[in-house]
């Protein structure tokens, strides 16, 4: 059963968000109806790894919330001796994780873990994915993250990079808050709850511009840089080593 969003239905003195545990209860109500498309990101970035995981590898999906994109890799990886690794620095998060988990069966090994992703290790990857995740790294620290990403991928190996992107000019952004608005709007948040929630995450969240994404990704080393997806700022890219 899911549980309706409705923390910022009334008028409140509204703080930094954090993903907590009353966040956790209604996230998978929250996520499908303010992120465009989230559905299909999960679903294709679950394609994705499974056309790339490579044999004998690890595949990551750091940020991992309650395990979406997790579940959706471990439904299509057809090669051998893949271990997927799911982490989260919310424990709230993980733990809620670990229980969605369980609900579903599989031969393919997942170990889920509560850390940062600036703190972690990686190894032996094929596929790294990181679906809404990097905008809430500081944007500091955002180039030394990809990096050790980009230094552990093996040879052909993904990054699977979906983010709330700024548009180049003011003009245009607005022109795609407006439209993300109205999407979340149809989604039947209301227009106090739009408002507050923009404030919560305002410096929190820290978007991008798609240049400056692939400017960083190029610049890391990845060869190839493609934008599969894109709905209004919301956008999935892909970025192979
Ligand atoms: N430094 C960090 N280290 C580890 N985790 C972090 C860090 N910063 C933030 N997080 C975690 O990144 C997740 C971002 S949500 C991802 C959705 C998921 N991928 C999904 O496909 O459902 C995106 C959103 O809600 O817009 C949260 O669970 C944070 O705790
Ligand atoms: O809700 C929003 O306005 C967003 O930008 C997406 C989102 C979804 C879940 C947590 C934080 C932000």
């Amino acid at each position: 059963m899911t549980i309706k969003d409705s923390i910022y239905a009334s008028e409140q003195q509204v703080k930094d968000f954090s993903f907590d545990q009353n966040v956790v209860e209604v996230f998978p109500d929250m996520i499908q109806r303010s992120v465009p498309g989230y559905a299909t990101i999960v679903s294709t970035m679950g394609k994705l790894a499974g056309e790339y995981a490579q044999s004998n590898s690890n595949l990551y999906d750091l940020g991992c919330s309650l395990g979406a994109v997790t579940l959706s890799m471990r439904r299509n990886i057809r090669t051998d001796n893949c271990h997927i690794i799911a982490v989260d620095n919310s424990q709230a998060m993980v733990e809620r994780c670990k229980v969605h988990l369980q609900g579903f069966k599989s031969d393919v090994p997942v170990t889920v873990t509560l850390g940062d992703i600036n703190e972690l290790e990686i190894q032996n990857a094929s596929v790294v994915a990181m679906n809404f995740t990097l905008q809430f790294i500081p944007h500091a620290q955002r180039q030394a993250v990809l990096a050790k990403i980009y230094a552990n991928l093996k040879p052909g190996g993904v990054l699977l990079l979906s983010e709330k992107i700024k548009a180049e000019n003011e003009q245009c952004d607005n022109l795609l808050i407006d439209l993300h608005h109205d999407f979340k709007r149809h989604n039947g948040y209301s227009e106090l709850e739009i408002s507050q929630k923009r404030t919560a995450i305002e410096n929190v969240m820290r978007p991008d511009t798609l240049s400056a994404h692939f400017t960083r990704l190029q610049d890391i080393g990845f060869s190839q840089t493609q934008v599969w997806y894109q709905c209004f700022n919301f956008c999935s890219m892909v970025a192979i080593k």
